[in-house]
């Protein structure tokens, strides 16, 4: 395995930054073994950078695509870093720190995964400034699909990707979508009543919390095979706690609940460890 490309210095704010921003993913990435946990790491952040904009509250949609496309088309110059830092810089006032400086979570990426990691950032891009033009518009479950694709189904592809660059594990990518597709949708109806505050509907025509939840258990028990096929090593270790949070709290909403307790949050936490 190649070394880590960066100094550490940068490698420790890369992690405090993951920490600050993933409630899920800051434990699996940080057990990840050594050049996984960087490419890993350097795609969750550039990911929820992008997300970020996306999900902004007051950048107008037209500035959102403009800047989306921008970023998407970064990738393609010879020299990423560079010219997503300037074109990212105008933006320190009012995106947060995890936008701002997606250039250097990319310097993260170790080399051979970087093409990978690029190519899926880029691709995530093109699709949020799609589906703000869009207006986030779901009418039917196929654009609840394209959704749930765009912005978590694409991760499973990208993680099966990197699973196989580091250490040959195969993994199926048609359940890696469903697993992304269930978190996603998991997020979807965890964040209803805010969602609808703020405008924002990700469910179908005509769907109620007994339909998104039908959905989500298609997608999770696609997850849950995922998982099963896969030999042990830091793959399996990375996927167990966020299926295991999923399935909690769909439980925890089906049974009336709202979210998850930080106790019942521990306590899977320490039972997918051990
Ligand atoms: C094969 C495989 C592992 C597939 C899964 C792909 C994957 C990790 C998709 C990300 C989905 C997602 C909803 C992230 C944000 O979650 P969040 O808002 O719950 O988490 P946060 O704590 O990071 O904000």
């Amino acid at each position: 395995m190649e070394g880590i490309p960066i100094a550490n210095v940068s490698h420790n704010d890369a992690m405090t930054m993951l920490e600050q921003t993933s409630r899920t993913f800051f434990i699996p990435i940080s057990r990840l073994t050594e050049g996984l946990k960087e490419a890993v790491a350097s795609a969750y952040l550039c990911m929820r950078a992008i997300d970020e904009i996306e999900d902004h509250e007051s950048i107008a949609d037209q500035t959102k695509i403009t800047l989306l496309h921008s970023i998407r088309a970064t990738f393609h110059s010879n020299n990423v870093m560079q010219e997503l830092q300037q074109l990212l810089e105008p933006y320190a006032n009012i995106l947060p720190a995890v936008s701002v400086r997606m250039h250097e979570w990319l310097l993260l990426c170790p080399s051979s995964a970087a093409q990978t990691v690029y190519r899926y950032i880029a691709m995530m891009s093109e699709q949020m400034a799609e589906w703000v033009q869009r207006k986030w518009s779901i009418r039917t479950e196929e654009d609840l699909d394209g959704y749930t694709y765009s912005v978590a189904g694409m991760v499973g592809e990208m993680l099966s990707e990197l699973w196989q660059w580091h250490d040959g594990t195969i993994a199926d990518k048609v359940k890696a979508v469903a697993f992304g597709r269930g978190l996603q949708a998991v997020n979807i109806l965890r964040n209803r009543t805010e969602d609808l505050e703020r405008g924002v509907d990700f469910y179908p025509d005509g769907w109620e919390q007994a339909d998104m939840i039908r959905y989500i258990d298609r997608n999770l028990q696609l997850a849950n095979e995922y998982v099963a096929d896969l030999k042990q090593g830091p793959a399996l270790e990375f996927c167990a706690l966020p299926l295991a949070l999923a399935h909690a709290t769909v439980q925890t909403i089906a049974g009336g609940g709202t979210k998850l307790s930080r106790a019942n949050v521990m306590d899977i936490v320490s039972r997918v460890s051990s």
